[in-house]
């Protein structure tokens, strides 16, 4: 049986912005290893200000254990959370009963970067209510390792903890990869046609045969060299629906919208990976967008840029 007090010992609460890659490349690492904090991609993408918000609630207990709960809801599959958990309850002697709330603004499995987003603000929460003392990177480099062993993203998380408008230049998680980060002003929308979910960790493994996928990594790499010479947001669109017309993205739900859009001389591409269409445009251009993709069945989020990055809400007092 578990023992649980009814107050808790102690409580915190961070946030992680959800996040678009519009194209990525996963080059073989110089050196061959499996610490996946050596591992990722290089791409680019922008934070969005729609996000995870999670609360941790510690209470005495005579045995370690946890429970989760989406939006309100128990039992989901949260499994990049649980390794998130696991790896703190290895960290702490004590026996401790967590009670683990997420607050997501995010679909799941449209590509806006949930699993990241969800591991890294519970990391935070953790180490924060927890008392495990690691420094913001080492907490962010759990949630980093969580979504890579779950094959939910690669370079999710680092963007994720960066935030405003990044390029990944070199491949790892937090304090091994490199990123520019730009800061978009509020001026820039983000639009964003949520049509169908796409499991990451299958299309990671199973859409793209060998040599596409040494083709895509290419071509990745040569939009981020591209991006890098000539950062703004208007290339970042065309490269990602280049990108997106390789995987086909562009022939799916997403074909129609795009096309309307494109006819109108409104750049947009697919959000990696969704059936999600995606914009970025100025404010004064929202209201005319917003009413073309009215048309379409779907979710349609209109929301900013989050030039923060992840961060500890709630401290624990
Ligand atoms: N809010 C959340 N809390 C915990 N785990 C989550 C959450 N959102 C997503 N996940 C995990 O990530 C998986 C979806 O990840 P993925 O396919 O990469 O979608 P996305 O593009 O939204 O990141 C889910 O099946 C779940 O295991
Ligand atoms: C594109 C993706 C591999 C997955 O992103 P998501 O589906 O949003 O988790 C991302 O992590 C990246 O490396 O750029």
């Amino acid at each position: 049986m578990v023992l649980v007090t009814q107050v808790p010992v102690a409580v915190a609460k961070a946030y992680s912005p959800g996040h678009i890659t519009g194209f990525f490349s996963t080059p073989d690492p110089h050196i061959s290893t499996t610490d996946p904090k050596f591992l990722g991609s290089m791409g680019a993408g922008f934070s969005i200000n729609k996000g995870i918000t999670s609360t941790v609630k510690v209470f005495s207990s005579n045995e370690k254990n946890y429970e989760i709960r989406l939006n309100g809801i128990p039992n989901f599959e949260l499994k990049v959370s649980n390794f998130v958990v696991a790896s703190y309850m290895q960290l702490i002697r004590e026996p401790v009963y967590l009670s683990i709330e997420h607050e997501s603004e995010l679909p799941i499995g449209y590509g806006l970067g949930s699993s990241g987003s969800a591991a890294l603000s519970l990391s935070y929460a953790l180490n924060e209510a927890l008392k495990t003392n690691l420094t913001k990177v080492q907490a962010a480099q759990i949630a980093h390792n969580g979504d890579i062993a779950c094959r939910t993203g690669l370079g999710t998380v680092i963007s994720e903890f960066t935030g405003g408008f990044e390029l990944r230049l070199k491949v790892g998680g937090p304090g091994i990869g490199q990123v520019i980060k730009s800061e978009l002003s509020t001026d820039w929308c983000v639009i964003v046609l949520c049509l169908e979910p796409i499991k990451t960790e299958l299309w990671l493994d199973k859409s793209v045969t060998n040599e596409n996928k040494h083709s895509l990594n290419l071509l990745g790499r040569k939009m981020v060299h591209d991006l890098y010479q000539n950062q703004n947001v208007g290339s970042f669109l065309e490269m990602s629906y280049q990108f997106a017309r390789e995987y086909h993205l562009d022939e799916g739900k997403c074909q129609n919208p795009i096309n309307l859009l494109q006819a109108e001389g409104i750049k947009a591409s697919v959000a990696l990976f969704g059936h999600t269409l995606f914009t970025l445009t100025e404010r004064d251009k929202v209201r005319r967008i917003v009413k073309l993709l009215e048309q379409f069945k779907g979710q349609l989020l209109v929301c900013g840029v989050d030039n923060l990055g992840a961060r500890l809400i709630r401290r624990n007092d």
